[in-house]
């Protein structure tokens, strides 16, 4: 076990000021009983445009982190499935088991130099110890490839009813710092002290994102959730960025909520944000991804993308789930539609396509759910029917 310690500040990485200009659009398909809807994806000039080739066997590689917990499980349903719909990507798994290095936690070099050769990684979760324990993985990855905006969509499932059937948010996250950079120390016995960190440069790239975003994905409306009324400076910094950046978007709408009201309206009615895109800190967006999956049935269910200007890693919303791993009880779709997320960004539609819609057709039916949607089904059956949809 590696010693408990602070990560030093990516300075260098935050004041990195990225050459934003369209943002990578996932295609997770809001739908209305069994029927779905794509998104167009603008793929020139992106952001994080995939830079993989194809091998001479006619397969793009792709770094595979299975994963802790249910990671392994989750992770065998993808390959199954992809295997199985003759997706052209060969997987590369590697092990990310962390390394002490000059007395800092790192991942190791070989899983780093995959993802930096094959441009693009799907992810299973990570586990991080509470409290003492090495710095999460997780953020650790996303700060190693400097993957500033985490793009979380969470769309209703057809197939379980939750209180409201419509419900199609998405919520970009800022990936690299706020009161997740880590800088915490003791100031005095029995206290501490933890800063979070906002920065011109990470605020301005994730923010730009968010509106290119929305204008690529046709949503009206980009609101930055904070709580400027508490961090006058730094969730002010933000605000006040994304107030200057919205004048370069004039046909994009723009307003900002307070965080613990939007929490309110969200769970109370989730219908008027549909047509906007949330964009906030990395704390809020951590919190807020967790509280919409809840609204359409749980973490089961929500993918994201972690993306950056050279690489990109999908990755559900959820976590390790210590208490179902091992025992054939998760639910694949969130990694599922994490990987739909990866294959439009290669640029494999088709696949995407055929995948999500034996997914989207399954859930419909309900004849093999997994147990967090109500259903009996183990997560190799669930994914055996979705096969057998292809
Ligand atoms: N991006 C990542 O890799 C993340 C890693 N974590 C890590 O995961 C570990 C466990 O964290 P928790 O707080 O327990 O959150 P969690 O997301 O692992 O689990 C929360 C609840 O949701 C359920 N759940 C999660 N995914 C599910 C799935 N695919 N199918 C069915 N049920 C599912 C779990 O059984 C549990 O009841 C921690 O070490 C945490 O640090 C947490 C969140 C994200
Ligand atoms: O890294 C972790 O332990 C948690 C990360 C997390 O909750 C998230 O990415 O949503
Ligand atoms: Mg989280």
């Amino acid at each position: 076990m590696i010693a408990s310690r602070s990560f030093t500040v990516p300075a260098r990485q935050c004041l990195r000021i990225a050459n934003v200009s369209r943002p990578w659009v996932p295609a997770i398909a809001p739908i209305a009983q069994t029927q779905f809807r794509s998104y167009s994806i603008p793929y020139e000039d992106k952001v994080a445009k995939f830079k993989g080739k194809k091998g001479s066997d006619g397969n793009y590689t792709v770094t595979l982190i299975e994963g802790d917990g249910i990671g392994p499980e989750i992770s065998q349903s993808v390959k199954d499935i992809f295997s199985a719909a003759k997706v052209p990507i060969k997987w590369e798994s590697v092990d990310v088991t962390p390394q002490l290095k000059d007395g800092r936690t790192v991942i190791p070099d070989k899983a780093i130099d995959s993802v930096k050769t094959n441009f693009v990684a799907l992810k299973g979760p990570l586990a991080t110890p509470i409290g003492k324990g090495h710095v999460s993985l997780n953020l650790t990855l996303r700060r190693t490839f400097n993957l500033f905006a985490n793009v979380r969509p969470c769309v209703s499932i057809a197939g379980y009813k939750t209180p409201y059937d419509n419900v199609d948010t998405v919520l970009i996250r800022e990936n690299t710092e706020g009161e997740y950079s880590g800088i915490e120390h003791v100031v005095i016995d029995g206290v501490v002290q933890s800063i979070k960190l906002i920065t011109r440069a990470a605020s301005e790239r994730v923010l730009r994102f968010a509106f290119q975003y929305a204008e690529d994905v046709g949503k009206r409306k980009v609101r930055v959730v904070h709580k400027a009324t508490i961090m006058k400076m730094s969730d002010g910094l933000f605000l006040n960025i994304a107030r200057e950046i919205s004048k370069d978007f004039p046909q994009i709408e723009f307003d900002a909520e307070l965080l613990d009201n939007a929490c309110l309206k969200i769970v109370t009615d989730p219908t008027p944000y549909n047509d906007k895109v949330l964009v906030m800190p990395n704390l809020y967006g951590d919190i807020l991804s967790d509280m919409c999956a809840g609204l359409i049935g749980g973490l089961g269910l929500t993918p994201s993308g972690n993306i950056g200007d050279e690489c990109s890693i999908f990755e559900a919303v959820h976590g390790s789930a210590p208490d179902i791993a091992g025992k054939g009880l998760a639910n694949p779709t969130a990694l599922l539609l994490s990987s739909i997320m990866m294959l439009q960004h290669m640029n494999l539609h088709e696949h995407a396509d055929q995948i999500q819609k034996a997914i989207f057709d399954t859930l419909a039916e309900g004849k093999y759910l997994t147990g967090d949607l109500g259903g009996k089904a183990k997560t190799h059956e669930y994914a055996e029917a979705i096969i057998k949809k292809l």
